[in-house]
């Protein structure tokens, strides 16, 4: 990932040269002014206003170095951090649904900035301090060697005791450092999830708890930080006094010799000392790494059986299915169909379910809450493959849904998704304008007059027409608050405008809409029903206005197809759709 940065860290450790060969004159400089003095100038030494000079010429030599190598090393270690960043980003946008479900939002986001900010001080400020420390060190060994090489060796003596103790923190720092982050990131979690939703905060009077909760959260962390801090404090101070023990040993040299000695001994001290903190700051920031780059290396299990994951897939594809699927309706089969989340692999929700929908059919799929409606969408788009389902049993048939007679795990999962469009129980709005809204996702292929069209079909012109901004109205978390039904008749124009799909699920809202809202969806999706012979449609069903439109109606039972028929067929018979009819839709 640094490769492209290669370049600019060389220059900027070139820098050094000039820079520590600066420093490392001062004390030999010194020595030979004392000694100068000593001898009153006649016998050695240099007058001390030609090494004035001399170092100030030096000094500001060594000030463009520094500015450069400061430079250089923050713009190489932002880009690198930049570029994990966004690896990282994609690599949790693309992750398993099953996956992500374990996984907390809070501490995802603490990934990406916490521990990816940890990252970035190491490789930019420590960077510049470790380059720094080690030639200095290495530089003053040489001109202790220099002075005197007895007394350089022996000065060795400090190192082993130096080594000893940053092998033995450096793994238990880490280890902690770990927990620290994994500590903020559930912090992080409790607060992204009260912040998201605020309304439900207030209206449950429910400030104090979740700051409670926030606060021992972040304590917590921090409680686990400041003991880290702690093992560093130890660490560092360790390595302080065993390297500053060098100073102590003399010889017979002389004054001069003697004050560039201790200087070198104290310059070589100070560096090595703050390795040492360094090294304490590496070890923190590799923590962070490992958290990084675990959950960078997670393959994805939707694998096509083309052989390539999720992640490399392009939208491209030479498949004569998949290339042009809204010239064909698409016909659907669901056989044998069983599955169990991976997170509760002990509940089954879809129990051996058998249905077939033909191309451009419009099934109402209706049953209790909870009976597994939803779920056949995320099947049907493959946020979950079935045999990511570990548990099954065995005597459990091979099952298989297939869209027009080809089995879904032979589409790529983007080429896949692209033919289906879904309209969620609760419809998103992202940030941006309602243009930006309808056209999420279809970018490259809705174009203005296709936007409006579908703005229209789904009733959105009759409110946007009330907006100053018209379809450019701000919406999502800072801009225009709209009310469930506007936000569903959006989410319905952004299904219409995906002219690639061939197959409509709709998933109605559960929640009441205001009457004018209810009218609105209600006469959209009629409209859709109707006139959309292309689409083949499935809509989850929760309202006898939705399910009369359909064409045939399928009823859902502990994840089984326990009825199925036309709306005049099931509303005279005794059985599931009657019961249902009478204790929920009506
Ligand atoms: N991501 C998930 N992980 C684990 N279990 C889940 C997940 N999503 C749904 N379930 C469970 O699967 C079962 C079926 O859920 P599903 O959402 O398909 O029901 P539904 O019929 O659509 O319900 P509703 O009408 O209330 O929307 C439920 O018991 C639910 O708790």
């Amino acid at each position: 990932m640094n490769k492209s940065e290669w370049t600019t860290i060389g220059l900027a450790a070139s820098t050094l040269v000039v820079t520590s060969s600066v420093t490392l004159i001062l004390p030999f400089a010194s020595g030979s002014v004392i000694d100068y003095t000593i001898a009153s100038g006649e016998n050695g030494g240099t007058s001390p206003l030609v090494l004035a000079s001399g170092l100030f010429a030096l000094s500001s030599l060594a000030g463009g170095g520094v500015y450069l190598r400061t430079l250089w090393l923050a713009k190489a270690g932002n880009r690198i951090v930049a570029r994990i960043k966004q690896r990282l980003y994609s690599s949790i946008l693309r992750k398993d649904s099953s996956f992500l479900d374990r996984q907390t939002t809070g501490d995802l986001l603490s990934r990406l900035t916490s521990d990816a900010q940890l990252l970035q001080g190491a490789l930019t400020t420590q960077a510049v301090a470790g380059m720094r420390a080690t030639v200095m060190s290495l530089g003053a060994f040489g001109m202790l060697l220099y002075t005197s090489p007895t007394l350089a060796l022996v000065s060795c003596a400090t190192l082993p005791p130096i080594f000893i103790l940053t092998r033995h923190f450096s793994k238990q720092l880490k280890t902690r450092q770990e927990r620290v982050q994994k500590l903020l990131g559930e912090a992080t979690s409790l607060a992204e999830q009260a912040l998201s939703h605020p309304t439900t905060v207030k209206q449950s009077v429910a400030e104090t708890y979740e700051t409670v909760r926030y606060r021992n959260g972040v304590a917590a962390a921090h409680a686990e930080s400041v003991d880290t801090a702690h093992m560093q404090a130890q660490l560092e101070a360790g390595s302080h006094i065993s390297a500053n023990a060098a100073p102590l040993r003399h010889g017979s040299i002389t004054a001069g010799d003697l004050t560039g000695f201790v200087m070198y001994s104290l310059l070589m001290a100070g560096n090595l000392s703050s390795m040492t903190s360094i090294y304490g700051e590496v070890v923190r920031a590799s923590a962070a790494s490992s958290r990084i780059f675990e959950l960078m290396d997670q393959s994805s299990n939707v694998v096509s059986s083309k052989g390539h994951n999720d992640y490399n897939t392009t939208v491209s594809s030479t498949d004569p299915n998949t290339n042009n699927p809204s010239q064909r309706a698409a016909s659907i089969e669901i056989e044998n169909l069983s599955f169990r989340y991976p997170s509760r692999p002990d509940v089954p929700v879809i129990n051996n379910l058998n249905l077939t929908i033909p191309a451009g059919g419009v099934l109402a799929l209706v049953g209790a809450s909870g009976s597994g409606k939803s779920t056949i969408g995320s099947l049907l788009t493959r946020l979950y493959d079935t045999d990511d389902n570990n548990n099954r049993n065995k005597d459990e048939t091979e099952s298989a849904i297939r869209i027009n007679g080809k089995c879904i795990r032979d589409y790529d999962p983007q080429d896949l998704r692209q033919m289906i469009s879904v309209v969620s129980q609760e419809p998103i709005l992202f940030r941006g304008s309602i243009r930006d809204n309808i056209r999420y996702g279809v970018w490259d292929n809705a174009s203005e007059e296709s936007i409006i069209e579908a703005a229209r079909q789904a009733y959105v012109m009759e409110f946007v027409d009330d907006f100053p901004d018209g379809l450019d109205t701000l919406v999502g978390q800072t801009g225009m608050q709209l009310s469930g039904g506007q936000r569903q008749r959006i989410a319905i124009a952004r299904m219409l405008a995906n002219n690639k799909a061939s197959i409509y699920i709709m998933d109605e809202a559960t929640s009441a809409l205001d009457a004018q809202s209810e009218h609105y969806v209600q006469s959209a999706l009629q409209k859709i029903f109707t006139e959309h012979s292309g689409k083949t449609i499935i809509s989850i069903a929760h309202r006898l206005s939705t399910i009369r439109h359909a064409t045939s109606i399928a009823v859902l039972q502990k994840g089984k197809v326990v009825q199925m028929g036309t709306f005049e067929e099931l509303s005279t018979q005794e059985g599931a759709f009657y019961e249902l009819m009478k204790t929920q839709l009506l």
